[in-house]
């Protein structure tokens, strides 16, 4: 990112703010903690992802953000608003500026999918008429006008997905929270229906918040991204960023996850190396070997492209050699290329 990027991000208006964020369920045996001391400030017009393995807190925290779950602490600022002080009618107004999909989809499936996107615009007071002409637009921008008539049980979970985003944007909301929006989904049609959100957050500048467990969801089309682990916020940060320099361990862990393996490998001297964005790593391990004249065994790679730049790890072997090991560590240092020892639990 780029210093004209950071200054538009830096002056960009807080759509959601959370301040000191808590939630306890209290249980007859017991009581769990499931969010504490929760800080975030989410942009207007930025897709915001939060990641967590199973459990820790995500969708407690977006169902914290619209209220369906009231938070035991603090306050979360909506537009500039405490929707936490206000009263349930006032609420029901604020919700509508909040859309929601689910990995479930949650359409009614006694109602078309034309019906479905009807429903909220029907609650708000609408005229049928008009919503149905709103309906009928948002069909065409999630590219299913000829599945009106069809009932959710006549749709594939993309198509089903398509009719809830639909739904969910059906009143114009200011943010779009997706829950998991693409568990349920096989991995072509993940990619559709995150293209399609992404094409609607650069056509109508709405913020989308994302919550998942998998990294390449929030690699594929978020800005930014929260670390959720054990109920609190571990890291926060541009994706590339924390890509790549994951600076907590869990962090570490859900970026590194694919070379979890290495560790466990016999022998000595691996090497991570560590891909920041300046650079393509074919280029990095051929040249090495080329200056260095020493062999090296490649026990794992695992680089991603983010916007044409390569980012991501591999773990290399050196030779015994201490010599050639030298040279090699020199080269890494002159040409600035990120790097640590592996550590090796099994000798
Ligand atoms: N209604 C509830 N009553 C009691 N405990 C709850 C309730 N909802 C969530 N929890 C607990 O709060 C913690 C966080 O749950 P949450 O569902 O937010 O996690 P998650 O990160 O979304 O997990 P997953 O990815 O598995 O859905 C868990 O320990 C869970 O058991």
């Amino acid at each position: 990112m780029n210093a004209l990027e950071v200054t538009r991000l830096e002056t960009r208006k807080t759509m959601v703010e959370l301040i000191g964020l808590g939630k306890t369920f209290h249980n007859k045996q017991n009581q769990v903690k499931a969010l504490e001391d929760i800080n975030l400030s989410i942009y207007e017009g930025e897709i915001f992802g939060i990641i967590g393995l199973s459990g820790a807190g995500k969708s407690t925290l977006v169902r914290c953000i619209n209220l369906l779950e009231m938070p035991s602490a603090g306050s979360v600022i909506f537009d500039g608003t405490d929707i936490v002080t206000l009263k349930q009618k006032e609420l029901l107004k604020v919700r509508q500026s909040m859309g929601m999909i689910f990995q479930q989809f949650n359409l009614l499936m006694q109602r078309t999918a034309l019906q479905n996107i009807c429903f909220p615009l029907e609650i708000a007071g609408i005229s049928k008429k008009e919503a149905k002409q709103r309906a009928l637009e948002l069909l065409d921008i999630v590219g299913l006008s000829e599945k009106a008539n069809a009932y959710p049980a006549q749709l594939s979970g993309g198509q089903k997905q398509r009719i809830a985003i639909a739904r969910a944007l059906a009143t114009n909301p200011k943010v779009l929270l997706c829950d998991e929006a693409t568990s349920a989904l096989d991995p072509t049609t993940t990619r559709s229906i995150l293209s399609l959100l992404k094409e609607i957050n650069q056509r109508t500048n709405i913020t989308v918040i994302v919550i998942t467990h998998e990294m390449s969801v929030i690699e594929e089309i978020c800005n930014r991204v929260a670390i959720i682990d054990q109920s609190r916020i571990a890291e926060v940060g541009e994706v590339e960023e924390v890509f790549a320099k994951p600076k907590s361990k869990i962090a570490r862990q859900l970026v590194f996850s694919g070379a979890g393996h290495i560790e466990s490998f016999t022998g000595r001297h691996k090497l991570r190396i560590i891909f920041d964005g300046r650079t393509s790593f074919e280029p990095v391990i051929a040249n090495m070997v080329l200056e260095c004249k020493a062999p090296v065994n490649i026990l794992f790679a695992d680089t991603k492209d983010i916007d044409g730049k390569a980012f991501g790890q591999m773990i290399i072997q050196l030779p015994d050699d201490e010599v050639s090991r030298k040279k090699i560590y020199a080269y890494l240092q002159t040409n600035k290329i990120k790097n640590e020892e592996v550590e090796s639990h099994v000798e």
